[in-house]
């Protein structure tokens, strides 16, 4: 408990929600005290027909409503931030997701994640509105009455005092099952999310194969694993309930009896004897209450090990290491091997590292590299590209020349946007990388395209161009800035830049203009509508019921697969971006669809730098390919 305790009040409004909360379990536990001190007198001072009934019903009247509107405040309070802070965490999760990346998210049941941020959080509820404010009271209530207690009667007081401990006690007991118990339910409750989610996605395909009753036989098996994980929990539940009751009332027996005795052998007053009855139940009350709020709290806490599992898995992975080596911003000519800072111009038609020719359609090296020693960056003419922005500098617009890449060409020399040194990449659980030693330069303006067979990690090398993988060795220039040094605002404004058409794009349920603007989301109408003609749909929105303010469905049911593809590239062209990654932009096209995409790409690509994986050729003769051999094929046997 005490491990969530620290990182769940940083969410916002809970510090001080738990402040207003002890605050007010202090007034609320004096006011308890008060009250039933007054109703004790009252009681005697109605048997004994004494003129001070009237003020002391008044003064326990006014008690009992201050102590109710107190109590109203305080359990309104604790529900709003109980809220607020849930509604932070949810968007916390999403956003560490997002920043982890498709990849990350791909690598796990989607179902468990949308359980994590839904019910996961809800759980969060009890702890956080009922169990904190709870554990304030369990501390306040039993100190004040043992006060009054001692003040009445010490050797009730005495008895309370050696009695109190077992409570907490026998609690703390059956807590360590009962955490085991819960955690076990919430991982069968995930797993379940998972499942229901993953045949629920996938039922056109389990029902053509003839699978789903299978499928529905293992759901049955995973919900009838949750329900007796859910008993188990229950009986733990169930059974701390009850030792803690009869704890309380041997306890109060204790108190009570000796009371009793004393009262009728006339060594006890009936205002301190009634005082001591009514307040010694309010001493184990809240510790019994506390309890049954923490059986209430437990799935919640189990839920936040893995939302702050996810939270510290985004900050590992955005964390800008201490000391990693800096790109040399030297002027060495990028054939030499060194990297290649932001700025620094690179000769054109002058092999990369990785060997390659010069980039398709621009002018061959017409420029020398410049000379070891040279600052790279500082003393360029501006009219040669790429100068005067400091490395590192991800952000958008940072230079110009990068929205169009000319000039470079003119020049001779291009500036270097991507690079990647001898790159390594192994995912865990694999022992083959998927990545083996790439090298690869893509300078402003170019257009590469990287061929091979499945698996060749074409793909892998576009998730490390977005910054959503990071090598297990080299190291991957973006800008000039190394990938390893890059945190999470920095890979942001990087995005910025890029346009990007996934291999199985995902489309949203809204409007097909929706789905375009996505990429471009202050985009006129006019700007869709040319996105959407760039990407050859026009036909097909105009075929469309609503043309491009047609509701979708999830995924973008109602289009084709082709289609689909079409719509996240129009996403990409709407974007605007200065440099595009397209992963098989015109896989799924039939060959005429194809040609209209790929002349529109080829117009778009004039003035942008792009990176594409393609295995047909229409789309490798429009640039420079790069063929990837599988990484097992360069690993020593
Ligand atoms: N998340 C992952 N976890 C483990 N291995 C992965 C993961 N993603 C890809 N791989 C492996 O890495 C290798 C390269 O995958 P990648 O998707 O980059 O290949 P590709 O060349 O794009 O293939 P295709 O042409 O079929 O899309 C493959 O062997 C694949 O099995």
């Amino acid at each position: 408990m005490r491990r969530h305790g620290k990182r769940l009040t940083a969410l916002p409004g809970v510090r001080r929600g738990l402040g207003w909360g002890r605050v007010t379990a202090v007034a609320l536990a004096v006011l308890l005290v008060g009250q039933l001190d007054l109703l004790a007198r009252l009681i005697v001072a109605v048997l004994s027909r004494s003129p001070a009934v009237l003020p002391l019903a008044v003064a326990l009247a006014a008690v009992s409503v201050a102590r109710a509107v107190l109590a109203g405040c305080r359990e309104a309070s604790a529900g709003r931030t109980a809220a607020r802070a849930t509604a932070a965490l949810r968007y916390r999760i999403l956003a560490a997701a997002q920043a982890l990346g498709p990849r990350w998210i791909a690598g796990r049941p989607v179902g468990e994640l949308v359980t994590l941020a839904d019910r996961g959080v809800d759980g969060l509820t009890p702890y956080l509105r009922d169990h904190q404010p709870a554990v304030a009271l369990a501390a306040a209530v039993p100190v004040c009455v043992l006060v009054r207690l001692c003040w009445a009667d010490p050797a009730s007081a005495l008895t309370v005092a050696a009695t109190l401990p077992l409570v907490p006690l026998f609690g703390a007991l059956a807590g360590r099952h009962a955490r085991a118990a819960t955690r076990r339910q919430w991982r069968r409750l995930s797993v379940l999310g998972g499942h229901f989610l993953d045949t629920v996605l996938g039922l056109p395909t389990l029902r053509a194969f003839g699978r789903a009753d299978t499928h529905a036989v293992r759901l049955r098996r995973v919900a009838d694993d949750h329900r007796r994980a859910t008993m188990s929990a229950l009986r733990v539940a169930f059974l701390t309930a009850l030792a803690l009751e009869l704890v309380a009332a041997l306890s109060l027996a204790l108190v009570a009896v000796p009371v009793g005795l004393r009262l009728l052998a006339g060594r006890l007053d009936l205002t301190t004897g009634l005082t001591v009855l009514l307040l010694a139940p309010q001493a184990y009350l809240p510790l019994r209450a506390l309890a049954t709020h923490f059986h209430a709290a437990a799935p919640g806490l189990a839920a936040a090990d893995d939302a702050l599992a996810v939270l510290d898995a985004a900050r590992a992975a955005t964390r800008k290491p201490a000391a990693s080596g800096e790109p040399a911003v030297t002027g060495e000519p990028a054939a030499s091997g060194e990297p290649v800072a932001f700025g620094e111009p690179v000769a054109s038609g002058e092999p990369a590292a990785s060997g390659e020719p010069a980039a398709f359609g621009e002018p061959a090296a017409s420029g020398k590299p410049a000379a070891s020693g040279e600052p790279a960056g500082a003393g360029e003419p501006a009219a040669t590209g790429g100068t005067g922005v400091a490395a590192g500098t991800l952000a958008p617009q940072a230079n110009p020349r990068l929205r169009t890449g000319m000039g470079e060409a003119g020049s001779g020399r291009r500036r270097v946007l991507l690079r990647f040194e001898g790159v390594t990449v192994r995912y865990p659980g694999r022992d083959v990388p998927a990545l083996c030693g790439f090298d690869l330069t893509v300078a402003v303006g170019e257009r590469v395209v990287l061929t091979g067979p499945s698996g060749a990690g074409k793909s892998t090398v576009l998730a490390l161009a977005l910054g959503f993988l990071r090598p297990t060795a080299g190291r991957v220039w973006l800008d000039g800035t190394d990938l390893a040094d890059a945190d999470g605002a920095a890979l942001a404004a990087w995005r910025t830049r890029i346009g990007w058409v996934p291999q199985r794009p995902r489309l949203f349920a809204g409007t097909l203009a929706d789905n375009v603007r996505l990429g471009a989301p202050g985009a006129d109408d006019a700007r869709i509508r040319c996105a959407i003609g760039d990407a050859a749909l026009t036909e097909v929105v105009a075929a469309l019921p609503d043309g491009p303010a047609t509701v979708l469905g999830e995924n973008g049911h109602g289009l084709s697969a082709g289609q689909r593809q079409r719509v996240a590239l129009a996403r990409a062209l709407c974007r605007d971006a200065p440099l595009l990654l397209l992963d098989e932009p015109t896989a799924r096209l039939d060959p005429a669809t194809e040609s209209a995409v790929l002349a529109a790409t080829r117009r778009l690509a004039a003035d942008r730098t792009v990176l594409a994986v393609a295995h047909r050729p229409a789309l490798v003769a429009a640039a420079r390919a790069v063929p990837l051999a599988p990484a097992r094929a360069l690993v020593p046997a």
